[in-house]
């Protein structure tokens, strides 16, 4: 039996107008939500993200400023940037593109953002809210992860669910999320030496790995929910996921697309995260 693909363009596309119905009721009010994206250099694939991005602000009525910054940047005109953004009020969210030149601390850029404009949810203070279940701003591309879930109406409750990768951006706070929604949770990563073994046994297998299609149908037990954050760009220019998709769906149940579920998913939580900035501004004036 083929595993059902999961419509993510019919999710985003429901979550978006929620969104700009939001955005809507806020700017009645007098209050444009405002996104800055900083881009230190000049990679071609970064860049086709911060514009997808930017569009989809304006899709659903975010105001949104893009800062394109030359490579060679000192560490120090970016934290005075992120200074400026911080202090200014049409500015709800913050989000530095990672990863930044070499140059470049990425804790110490991280640092310097607003918690309260942290629309990633990459700070400390974030991180450790999250850790223990504060309410606050959540990682974008688990928090999409666990809203597709929702929407197919998979219950996570007490399913064993197996999360490939442990990065701070996805792995980790992935793990989190699905802790906080009551699933018995594990962690596979580059050492875990039976990962079939462990893979095998997942309900819901979320993977985040960064190597095309390692994940294959023998790695899946049959009607699981297979969500790939995988975006790997192959030598012909294609975008493949960490799954290999052709494999995979004739043994799990359901399964996400690359191109087309969890990357448009992680934008749509960041205009989520945007505007609930804004919210939290406008409550506590
Ligand atoms: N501070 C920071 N926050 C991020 O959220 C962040 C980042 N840095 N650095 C780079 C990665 C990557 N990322 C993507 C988001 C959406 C798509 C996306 O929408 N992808 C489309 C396809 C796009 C295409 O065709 O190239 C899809 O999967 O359907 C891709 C990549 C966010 N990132």
């Amino acid at each position: 039996m083929a595993a059902e693909r999961i419509n993510g363009k019919q999710i985003v596309a429901e979550i978006r107008e929620q969104i700009s119905q939001e955005v809507q009721s806020l700017k009645d009010k007098g209050i444009q939500p405002g996104l800055a994206v900083v881009l230190v250099g000049d990679d071609p694939a970064s860049a086709v993200y911060v514009r997808n991005k930017a569009k989809s602000c304006a899709d659903v009525g975010i105001h949104s400023e893009v800062y394109r910054l030359p490579a060679e940047t000192s560490q120090s005109e970016l934290l005075q940037l992120i200074g400026k953004l911080n202090a200014d009020s049409h500015i709800h969210g913050i989000l530095v593109q990672l990863p930044l030149p070499a140059h470049i601390n990425e804790d110490a850029v991280i640092d310097a953002i607003s918690p309260d404009k942290d629309v990633d949810c990459f700070h400390p203070v974030n991180v450790g809210n999250l850790m223990i279940g504060k309410p606050g701003m959540l990682p974008c591309t688990p928090a999409g992860v666990i809203e597709v879930l929702k929407k197919i109406g998979i219950s996570i409750e007490g399913k064993h669910a197996v999360v490939v990768g442990r990065s701070n951006i996805v792995g980790k706070p992935m793990a989190m999320l699905l802790l906080r929604e009551n699933a018995t949770v594990t962690v596979c990563h580059s050492r875990t030496p039976n990962m079939e073994e462990i893979t095998k046994q997942a309900d819901i297998l979320v993977v985040a790995v960064g190597r095309a299609q390692m994940i294959e149908a023998r790695h899946i037990k049959p009607g699981a929910v297979v969500i790939d954050v995988g975006m790997n760009r192959l030598d012909n220019g294609k975008l493949t996921g960490d799954v290999h998709y052709d494999d995979a769906a004739q043994v799990a149940g359901y399964i996400t697309p690359v191109p087309g579920c969890v990357g448009p998913m992680t934008i749509t939580m960041l205009l989520q995260n945007t505007l609930q900035a804004a919210k939290n501004k406008a409550s506590q004036a």
